[in-house]
């Protein structure tokens, strides 16, 4: 069997010795390391948002099909304060060297959009099946640019099930010509490093702007699973940040694991990756959680559900396993998501939301599209996944955050009892500053009481809570006003 069919075989049979093994033991969360990408202010940032958006990955100009009055809705029906925003190396880097000012201008509007509504974002540089090279209609893959995708003639037959295209002999050799697997092209990881530090340039000074996603999902070609992470995909990683860093000291770095099999519950290999800026590192860890069940179609129900339950347990030991592995970095859940007329997927969704509240991890849902998986109706009535999104969290805590928990009407935020979060100089920092939670309506009418701490603030308008932490405090509840 071809060796990404074997992981793909692998896969299913670790999920379901450990979904059901998993299941029957319903693993303790794993504990909250209390790292975070942080606000220039010290505070403890926890992403809630969506990605936006997977229109972006064919169009022209490299653009979701998503306005700015699109965001106002989200904003007022969800409450988010985060985005992880889709942009390809095929439109930052239309020709070798050359980088496109005016696509990064178009980001750049866009990114002022969050910016103006108090939103934190992540730029993702996306790619599925490679790039929309590996076929002449251009419509399977995406992200990586033309004369980046080196086929070599080989087959790429096309699949109504969009995955298989990563077993087709034409993408694996593009792949194993990017990781310089077949050593006929070492220019392209450098190409690739070069595009983010263009980006970096760009978006250094951004204060809206904190984090890099370095490779959505990244795939191994015919070296998979440790020894492509622990090799290649840590090389890649490795010069790209001391790329960024040759212009941008203070953007975190998130690295991804190999998609196949992370996103489904199996380990990663992922390395270590230094940071050369001055102070503290800033390198997070960003999976994406898809179990395969729901991956072939199943929904949070009968048989899958215990599978799927089990698999969200082994991805959060797993995750938390690797982000100490990584040097104990913060965590963003930068990706999960599914169509929620399956049966059980708000109950699923409501699952990985609280796994991850228990864990300390912010979470990008994929994605704001419009559609089955997303917020709302191609005709722009409201789905049933706003009533799971449009929840309570704290998003930025001036503070030790550990982690935090939904339990009907409180929002309960639980904090360490270390300095609330060391600037680049060591000192604790954060401490003086306020904290804010987002609270939703339907609970919070009138906004909320502290204990624990004191109210600062309540705007009615983007029902975001102000407060202060008491000293000392290692819990602060808040229930409705
Ligand atoms: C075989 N390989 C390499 C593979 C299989 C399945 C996925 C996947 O489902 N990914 C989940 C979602 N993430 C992308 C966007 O990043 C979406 O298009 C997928 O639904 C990825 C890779």
């Amino acid at each position: 069997m071809f060796p990404a069919r074997v992981a793909i075989a692998a896969g299913l049979a670790a999920l379901v010795v450990g979904g059901g093994v998993a299941a029957a033991l319903r693993e303790p969360a794993p504990a909250a390391t209390g790292a975070f990408v942080r606000d220039d202010d010290g505070r403890a940032l926890v992403a809630g948002g969506f990605n936006t958006a997977s229109s972006s990955k064919s169009a022209p100009d490299g653009m979701p099909d998503f306005s700015e009055a699109d965001l106002d809705r989200e904003h007022a029906d969800t409450g988010t304060g985060f985005v992880r925003f889709l942009i390809s190396w095929r439109k930052v880097e239309p020709s070798p060297g050359t980088y496109d000012q005016a696509y990064l201008d178009d980001v750049a509007e866009r990114v002022d959009w969050y910016a103006e509504r108090g939103y934190h974002v992540m730029l993702d540089m996306h790619q599925d099946l490679w790039s929309g090279a590996i076929t002449p209609s251009g419509d399977a893959g995406n992200g990586a640019p033309a004369w980046a995708t080196y086929l070599d003639g080989l087959p790429v037959r096309d699949h109504d099930m969009w995955e298989l295209y990563y077993l087709e002999p034409g993408v694996i050799r593009a792949f194993d010509h990017f990781w310089n697997t077949t050593g006929e092209h070492p220019e392209l990881m450098e190409h690739y490093a070069g595009a983010w530090r263009a980006v970096a340039q760009r978006f250094a000074g951004s204060e809206a702007v904190v984090a890099y996603d370095l490779m959505n999902e990244p795939y191994g070609g015919t070296v998979q699973g440790p020894a492509f992470e622990a090799g290649p995909l840590t090389e890649l990683y490795r010069r790209t940040v001391d790329a960024i860093r040759e212009v941008d000291p203070d953007t975190w770095a998130c690295l991804e694991p190999q998609a196949m099999g992370f996103n489904w519950g199996l380990p990663s290999g992922l390395r270590p990756v230094d940071d050369p800026r001055d102070g503290e590192p800033r390198i997070a860890f960003c999976p994406h959680l898809y179990p395969l069940p729901m991956d072939l179609g199943e929904g949070f129900s009968g048989t899958s559900r215990g599978l799927v339950e089990g698999t969200v347990d082994a991805w959060a030991a797993n995750t938390a396993r690797t982000a100490r592995a990584l040097g104990d970095v913060p965590v963003i859940l930068g990706e999960f998501g599914l169509d929620t007329t399956k049966p059980g997927a708000l109950e699923y969704v409501d699952l990985v939301y609280r796994t991850a509240d228990a864990a300390g991890m912010g979470v990008v849902y994929w994605s704001s599209d419009p559609g089955p998986w997303g917020p709302y109706e191609s005709d722009g009535r409201p789905r049933n996944l706003l009533g799971v999104v449009d929840r309570p969290y704290p998003r930025a805590v001036a503070g030790d955050l550990r982690s935090w928990q939904v339990a009907d009407d409180e929002l309960v935020i639980r904090l360490g009892t270390g300095r609330p979060g060391a600037d680049d100089d060591g000192a604790g920092v954060g401490a003086g500053a306020a904290s804010e939670a987002y609270l939703p309506a339907k609970a919070f009418p009138d906004g909320g009481a502290v204990d624990g701490g004191r109210v600062v603030a309540w705007d009615p308008a983007t029902r975001v809570l102000t407060f202060t932490i008491d000293a000392g405090a290692t819990t602060v509840t808040i229930r409705p006003a």
